[in-house]
């Protein structure tokens, strides 16, 4: 079993991380992608940050009856900030027999040397990267030997963005599932 991991803060989860994980679920030699919640990301800091609840439900609204996505809460149970390596390896040891594969836009990969034991992840995990717009082109892609360039489909749109037309009174109509509107309209979030 093959799993790519898609680590966010999903705050919320918009379509632009639904059609990546689908495509790559869908058109590598994935089996499943997995969003994987951070509750607090080691370089972002943000006073509009939900609760790890909310956005974990929200994935999982987003996700819906898809086979090909799942959603983990690994990240719940760890030490906080939340650090990459130290999720994989835990989701190592609890299925041993599967290969994790983590998922990075290009935008990261450039600051990637600044995460946590960023040369046992490569060693130990493959790295599929892809094209963020705006981002600053590396060439990491190349000279590293398990990150492979995977040309998905990209769209230019950002959680911060649809925070900023909620807190607006702006529609944000197509940019989230219906279901994650809802809840979010539901219990007056992001106002
Ligand atoms: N439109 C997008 N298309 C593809 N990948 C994306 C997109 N937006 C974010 N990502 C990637 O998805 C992962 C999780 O993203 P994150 O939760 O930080 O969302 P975000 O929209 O960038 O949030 P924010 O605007 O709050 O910083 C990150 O690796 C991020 O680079
Ligand atoms: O492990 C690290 O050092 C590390 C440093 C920066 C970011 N990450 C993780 O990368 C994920 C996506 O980051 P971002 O900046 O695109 O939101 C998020 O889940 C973070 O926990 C991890």
């Amino acid at each position: 079993m093959k799993v790519g991991l898609l680590f966010g803060s999903f705050n919320p989860i918009h379509v632009g991380h639904l059609l990546l994980a689908n495509y790559m679920a869908t058109n590598t030699d994935l089996n499943t992608v997995w969003f994987v919640v951070s509750p607090q990301n080691p370089f972002k800091q943000s006073n509009t940050l939900l609760h790890e609840f909310d956005r974990l439900h929200m994935v999982s609204l987003a996700i819906g009856d898809n086979p090909d996505l799942g959603v983990s809460n690994i990240e719940f149970q760890m030490p906080k900030p939340s650090y990459t390596i130290d999720t994989l390896t835990y989701l190592q040891e609890k299925y041993p027999s599967y290969e994790f594969v983590l998922i990075m836009g290009e935008d990261n990969l450039a600051g990637f040397p600044k995460w946590k034991n960023y040369e046992s992840i490569l060693n130990y995990h493959r790295v599929y990267v892809y094209p963020r717009s705006g981002s600053a082109t590396t060439d990491l892609t190349t000279r590293l030997p398990n990150v492979t360039f995977v040309k998905a489909p990209v769209l230019d749109i950002s959680a911060t963005f649809i925070r900023d037309c909620i807190r607006q009174g702006k529609s944000v109509r197509y940019m989230l599932p219906d279901e994650v509107a809802a809840y979010i309209k539901v219990h007056k979030l992001y106002l």
